[in-house]
């Protein structure tokens, strides 16, 4: 994003409002884990996590990134899910693999009866809860998305600021093939404010 531009300044600038309040949240979300639960003990869970790395590396093989580098789609599933384990500390495996799994039902051919049989109904629920129908119209989308966040569980909920904070990220690091400034804004528009208001609002972070 050109910093020269003073539209694209304002967009970087609400960019990184947004990231320090989802930070924030973040880790007030982190801080209601139960402390047991902050650590993945066994050889299981890395097997479990490892799995679904592997699952969504295959399910999406094919798919890019909007960037001019056209990133293997996979890259921003680990991503997300690395922003949980290294900057929120987040530990527990059913979250780490439902954030690499995120994106599969809502991209690729899998049905959240598929994530279930494989990965267990505790992340299928997850992948549900952050996952958009594809065949309704942009604006019922976003628009579903902020009805539903406020009903999120915490888990959904980090995995979807996660998903938000790598995205904008990704917005400042490379804009989108045929993207223009409004284009960008609108992914930098006051749905988000809508959508962090929604999640926020059982803790006080914004008013
Ligand atoms: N910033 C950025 N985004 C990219 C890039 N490549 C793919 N995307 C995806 O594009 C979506 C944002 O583009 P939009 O045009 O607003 O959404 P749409 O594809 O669903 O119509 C995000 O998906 P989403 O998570 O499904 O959208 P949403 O849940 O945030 O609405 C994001 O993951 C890229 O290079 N940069």
């Amino acid at each position: 994003m050109a910093s020269s531009d003073p539209h694209a300044t304002s967009i970087l600038q609400r960019c990184l409002q947004w990231e320090a309040i989802m930070l924030v949240g973040i880790s007030d979300l982190i801080s209601e884990l139960p402390l047991e639960t902050d650590c993945m003990e066994n050889s299981g869970e890395v097997s479990l996590v490892l799995d679904a790395a592997n699952y969504a590396a295959q399910k999406h093989a094919t798919q890019r990134r909007k960037d001019a580098a056209q990133t293997p789609y996979v890259n921003h599933v680990l991503g997300v899910a690395q922003i949980l384990a290294h900057e929120a500390r987040v530990t527990d495996a059913f979250v780490l693999a439902a954030a690499l799994l995120h994106d599969t039902v809502e991209d690729t051919d899998t049905t959240l009866a598929d994530i279930a049989a494989r990965f267990g109904h505790k992340v299928a629920e997850i992948v549900r809860q952050v996952s958009d129908d594809k065949s309704l119209p942009k604006e019922t989308r976003k628009r579903l998305q902020i009805e539903h966040a406020p009903f999120c569980d915490r888990d959904a909920k980090l995995v979807k600021l996660a998903d938000k904070i790598y995205n904008l990220r990704d917005l400042d690091r490379d804009t989108p093939i045929g993207w223009s400034q409004e284009r960008v804004a609108e992914g930098v528009s006051p749905e988000m404010d809508a959508i962090l208001d929604a999640i926020y609002r059982d803790h006080n972070l914004i008013n």
